[in-house]
């Protein structure tokens, strides 16, 4: 059985939502793969197919698994995570084991959610492959509760996006799909998502060191009004102001990077507007393009060394 599951963009208020204020996010085609196979007797195997690492886990350890036993797993502590919460949410007990086989288009630690990806997707996986259905509701909660165990703290962003797809308006870790006027003028964006650079944090110490400022409350209610603009601008010049404009607050959180101002001074410049996306400290920025420059942008960008993702939305 084979699960493929898209990752996620921020659009508005990465951080903020964490501590009950607005997100704007996403579901893009960029996919994770998570192909399950049986296996006789009471073993696991995961295959980190592009990390290049494979172990074998006892089926009953992983029931008990908790921060303090998979951290030293690092790699694999999602997916035996994401194994173990599925396993006790459904009361499954299996009297055989499996192989998963994880592979993904997504950039690893970018801002793009591949943590997330690969998380719902062995949950689906689990859940299918011992034959109880889970609905998104079932799936999103698990998920969410398996990234806000890893990070300590967490949202619904990513693992709600992924799960139900489409642009989702997020607040106080309740979500709605946003439809209408707002998913139409979406629809008629061009977005380019650039991996600027390789992360050197993952995203459970960015959103840590996010805590530990003082003044993070007032950026984060900068970052709420910010929003409110863009949920009702039908203007890609208004709406990529905004993005910069979400952007320089997110820099107050000490989140971003020179290379990451480099190429969103460059967006602001010959697209719309341009912002970090995701946890920052690296990763990606995403652009929204001005069609009459975009030749401009990308002959720019690619003096850079930066790796361009033209993304379509995943409903
Ligand atoms: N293709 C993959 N294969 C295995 N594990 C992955 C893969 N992509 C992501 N992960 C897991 O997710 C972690 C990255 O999560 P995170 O730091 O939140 O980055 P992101 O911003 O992409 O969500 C990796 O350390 C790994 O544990
Ligand atoms: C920083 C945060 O707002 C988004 C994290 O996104 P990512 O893990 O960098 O894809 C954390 C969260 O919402 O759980
Ligand atoms: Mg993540």
């Amino acid at each position: 059985m084979i699960i493929k599951t898209p990752s996620k963009v921020i659009l508005f208020g990465e951080h903020a939502v964490v501590y009950g204020y607005r997100a704007v996010s996403i579901a893009i085609n960029l996919m994770s793969t998570v192909e399950i196979v049986k296996k006789e007797g009471n073993m696991v195997r995961l295959n980190l197919l592009d990390l290049n690492k494979a172990q074998n886990f006892d089926l009953d350890s992983i029931y008990n698994l908790n921060p303090s036993t998979y951290n030293k797993f690092d790699d694999f502590k999602y997916c035996l995570c994401a194994i173990k919460n599925t396993l006790n949410y459904c009361k499954i007990n299996p009297n055989f084991g499996f192989e998963l086989n994880i592979s993904s288009k997504i950039p690893v630690s970018c801002g793009l959610g591949s943590s997330a990806s690969i998380t719902i997707g062995t949950i689906k996986a689990i859940s299918k492959f011992y034959e109880k259905e889970l609905d998104n509701e079932n799936i999103a909660n698990i998920g969410y509760l398996v990234e806000k165990e890893i990070q300590g703290k967490a949202s619904i962003t990513d693992t709600s996006t992924i799960t139900y797809k489409g642009i989702l308006e997020i607040k106080n870790n309740k979500f709605k799909k946003i439809k209408g006027e707002f998913e139409d003028f979406l629809k008629n964006c061009k977005f380019l998502i650039v991996y600027a650079e390789k992360r050197k944090k993952k995203t459970a110490e960015l959103v840590n060191e996010v805590a530990k400022i003082e003044n993070k409350d007032e950026i984060f209610k900068e970052i709420d009004k910010v929003i409110n603009e863009a949920l009702k601008t039908n203007n890609k010049e208004d709406f990529g102001k905004l993005m910069a404009k979400n952007h320089n607050l997110l820099k107050k959180l000490n989140i971003s990077t020179p290379k990451l101002d480099r190429i969103v001074d460059i967006g602001n410049r010959l697209g719309f507007g341009a912002k970090l996306t995701g946890a920052g400290g690296g990763g990606c920025v995403i652009i929204l393009v001005n069609e009459e420059k975009e030749k401009e942008l990308l002959k720019e960008l690619n003096k850079e060394d930066v790796k361009i993702f033209e993304c379509k939305m995943v409903e």
